[in-house]
């Protein structure tokens, strides 16, 4: 559904280019749920723009839905949803006839097109908004109209940027249902960009993390947690002075190495861990009393190491263990956490130039 090859995309800027993205290389069978993952500026919209033929690459080639997205955009836009971050209805019209009038740019017949619109609306549970003006309605209620637009050509491939940013959770938990219902009852292709990890990790069946225009890891969330950050064992010593024998002490135990050295990798769908260069060492952390360790396996790594700092004499007073979560995984490949990433600034002389 989706086969790019080395997609690039760089802007001109008065401080310099700026390297949007770099060398993207995809394929997304049909009927995947893909999430792509990435702090502020990492080039997710960028890399939606081009594969949806909204912007042309400064190199490379994405073939989506079957056509070429530089030399037959017309084709890839005929077949695919866009739902960009921004709202898609205007204020003019009425919720159906903004649906109705969506129907028509694609070319149905009014009586098509009117039959389409009772269609999306019954579908993304709108009917009763369907005479209120778009400028009415809740956050959540414009996003599901959002994605009505992006539905009423019956796109095989839908492209949703930020689906649910900005709404309350009980908001967000709706626009998944209807997205998950997509999905299940009609076989959409969707790729969407999240901010919002835990929903990627719960909702995809694939996660794509970018950082600086690259591909930095690609596989299911249980992969990449697992191949890639490992669990994390925190324990509270009785005293800050013992921390240092302890964080010794966990360096020479066989369950405990002392950093994961985790490389760039990316996960190919057969599970293949396909290695890409840098590598980002995640170290024992410690503050004050508490230590926190990167393990492969909390469960048999925690009791040996009780066992070593008892057996030390270094009094423990609490332990406790946690599954990764992605922003593990980011910090695994790039030592930052996505949080940490989003507050990078950009240059303070970058002002756009010609594009
Ligand atoms: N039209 C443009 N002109 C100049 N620079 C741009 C333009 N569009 C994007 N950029 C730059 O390209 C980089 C990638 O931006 P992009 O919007 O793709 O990131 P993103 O991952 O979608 O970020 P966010 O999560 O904030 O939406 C950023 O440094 C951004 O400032």
């Amino acid at each position: 559904m989706i086969h790019a090859r080395g997609l690039t995309r760089s802007f001109k800027m008065k401080g310099g280019p700026v390297h949007a993205v770099r060398g993207l290389d995809l394929d997304v069978e049909a009927g995947q749920l893909v999430a792509f993952l990435g702090p502020n500026g990492a080039g997710k919209s960028t890399s939606l723009r081009m594969l949806t033929s909204l912007l042309p690459p400064t190199s490379g080639t994405a073939i989506v839905a079957g056509h070429d997205v530089v030399k037959e955009p017309s084709a890839v836009r005929a077949r695919i949803g866009y739902i960009g971050q921004k709202n898609g209805a205007g204020e003019n019209f009425r919720v159906r006839d903004e649906l109705v009038s969506q129907g028509r740019c694609y070319g149905l017949s009014r009586a098509d097109a009117r039959v389409r619109a009772d269609e999306v609306l019954t579908q993304l549970d709108l009917e009763p908004l369907a005479l209120r003006r778009p400028g009415t309605l809740s956050g959540g209620q414009r996003r599901r109209l959002d994605i009505a637009l992006g539905l009423v050509h019956r796109p095989a491939l839908l492209f949703l940027d930020e689906p649910s940013t900005g709404l309350d959770p009980q908001s967000r938990a709706n626009i998944w249902e209807h997205i998950l219902r997509l999905r299940a009852d009609y076989g959409t292709t969707l790729f969407l960009t999240t901010h919002y990890l835990e929903e990627a990790d719960s909702m995809a069946e694939r996660v794509i993390i970018i950082d600086h225009g690259r591909i930095i890891a690609d596989g299911t969330a249980t992969q990449l947690k697992s191949d890639l950050a490992g669990d994390r064992v925190t324990v509270t010593l009785s005293t800050d002075s013992d921390a240092p024998q302890a964080a010794a002490i966990a360096e020479r135990l066989t369950t405990i190495p002392p950093a994961i050295s985790a490389p760039a990798v990316s996960v190919t769908a057969a599970g293949e861990i396909v290695e890409s260069g840098a590598s980002a060492p995640v170290s024992t952390a410690v503050s004050g009393a508490i230590l926190q360790l990167r393990v492969p396996h909390a469960g048999t790594a925690l009791p040996e190491y009780l066992r070593a700092l008892d057996a030390a004499g270094v009094k423990v007073v609490a332990a406790e263990t946690s599954r990764p979560t992605l922003d593990d995984v980011f910090l695994a490949l790039t030592g930052r956490t996505l949080r940490e990433s989003e507050s990078e600034s950009e240059p303070a002389d970058a002002a756009p130039a010609s594009v």
